[in-house]
């Protein structure tokens, strides 16, 4: 029997990324534990979680026996996924920043780092998602139980690696898991493919990874943790990165660009606000001196206008079709139906697990995608990712660009609509008595 296959684990200091290690070693992989540094200042607690998420993989690492090391990546967050979201943010876009992540920091620096630096043949982290080859190692597990080192297919793969929704429906994370490419994907185990979280949870305890199992969820922006993002955004900080550490040198992240709320009824001024990077389509806008709620239904980046409606269900919220950047297509590009016919059914979601909705999506020349969703739903928001599925399969996803008219612009249209002069030449019908 030959070496054990070598496989480099990403871990949090988080219950997931703990038991994805403790299981990679049971299944008898040579295991190497690694926690990333991505952001290196105070949360608003004033609190760097990051040491003490680190000191606790590295307490799992030594339970389990396993070499650890730490990497930063800070100066790369910064450029491709700080950067980016200010970006998005200036352009009246809302951007993903956990997308963002996976796609340049965990499944880019991070899979080069376990692979070519620390000669993995695979790498693993916590996500609760599947990918087409964990089905056929644990159908050759179930039927032949071979050895690890015998696991050929995986490291030798051929076809096209598919990316599932994991076992746990409520946990699944193949939205986020949306951008990454297929190289990473061929290189990439998903240890809690299988499991819930509440198996996982029982695993950890069984293990003794109580300092693990104490911690919250991780919530909030992607390695930059909780915050209030109005306050965050508009934080005086450094945008420069000297070796791998911020430097602070007081300018705020974004300018403030203070404009007008304005009714999108009658055009009315309703009111100001401080800035329009952190107002979302959909969300409810606190507008001094108003009563009821209104909630933002547009954003005129030029004229620092938001566009408010009265209600939560306003028309002008609700829209069927989008339009996409070049679609990322996680294992084939495009699939082979959507290129013989340019045109094909499957499932849409632009939030983590909102429900999925039908849709028919046209393949343009630039590789976008034109998205007709099967009924029209509230806050479809450029610079978030539409997400496409097909049964559990997460196909890829694309940034939002453009969108279709709103239900309510539609109304207008009709109720502006003049109907074409009757025909002269034939008699206009009596009405009949
Ligand atoms: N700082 C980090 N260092 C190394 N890997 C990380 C780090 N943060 C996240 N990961 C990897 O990404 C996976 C998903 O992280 P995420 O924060 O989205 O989920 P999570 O459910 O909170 O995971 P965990 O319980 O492991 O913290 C983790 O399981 C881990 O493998």
């Amino acid at each position: 029997m030959g070496l054990a296959r070598h496989v480099v684990c990403a871990m949090s200091g988080g219950v997931d990324s703990s038991v994805a290690a403790l299981l990679l070693k049971r299944r008898g992989y040579s295991v190497t534990g690694v926690f990333m540094k991505n952001w290196d200042s105070l949360d608003e607690r004033g609190v760097c979680s990051t040491e003490k998420d680190c000191e606790d993989a590295y307490r799992v690492c030594q339970a389990l026996d396993i070499p650890f090391h730490q990497v930063s990546y800070v100066k790369e967050y910064w450029n491709e996924v700080f950067s980016n979201l200010l970006r998005e943010y200036e352009k009246g876009r809302t951007p993903n920043p956990d997308i963002l992540c996976n796609k340049h920091i965990k499944f880019n620096h991070f899979h080069k780092y376990a692979i070519h630096t620390l000669g993995a043949d695979a790498m693993a982290t916590g996500h609760y998602a599947r990918t087409s080859q964990e089905d056929e190692e644990v159908f050759q597990q179930q039927h032949t139980a071979p050895p690890p080192t015998l696991f050929r297919n995986r490291f030798e793969v051929r076809n096209p690696v598919r990316l599932h929704k994991g076992a746990d429906l409520l946990k699944d994370q193949t939205f986020f898991l949306s951008q990454i490419s297929q190289d990473a994907l061929r290189q990439t185990m998903f240890p809690l493919a299988g499991l819930t979280k509440d198996f996982v949870k029982k695993m950890a305890a069984e293990a003794g990874f109580h300092h693990v199992l104490k911690k919250k969820e991780s919530m909030g922006i992607c390695f930059i943790g909780e915050r209030h993002f109005e306050e965050f955004i508009l934080e005086v900080r450094s945008p420069f990165v000297e070796g791998d550490n911020l430097t602070d040198c007081f300018i705020s992240y974004l300018e403030p660009k203070p404009g007008n709320f304005v009714s999108i009824e009658d055009g009315t001024v309703m009111g100001k606000h401080k800035g329009w990077f952190t107002l979302t389509l959909g969300q409810r806008a606190r507008i001094g001196g108003q009563r009821d709620a209104w909630f933002v239904v547009d954003k005129d980046v030029t004229t620092g206008d938001v566009f408010v409606a009265p209600t939560t269900n306003h028309p002008a919220l609700f829209r069927d079709m989008l339009r996409t950047d070049r679609f990322h297509w996680v294992a084939i590009d495009p699939p082979p139906e959507l290129a013989r016919v340019h045109m094909m059914e499957c499932h849409f979601r632009f939030i983590h697990q909102m429900p999925l909705v039908p849709c028919t999506v046209t393949l343009n020349m630039d590789g976008s995608l034109w998205i007709c969703l099967s009924k029209p739903i509230r806050a479809l928001t450029p610079g978030q990712f539409a997400v496409l599925y097909k049964g559990d399969e997460c196909l890829g996803s694309g940034k939002i660009m453009q969108l279709g008219p709103t239900e309510y612009t539609l109304q207008k249209s009709r109720e502006n609509f003049v109907p074409a002069a009757p025909n002269k030449e034939r008699p206009t019908p009596e009405p009949a008595s």
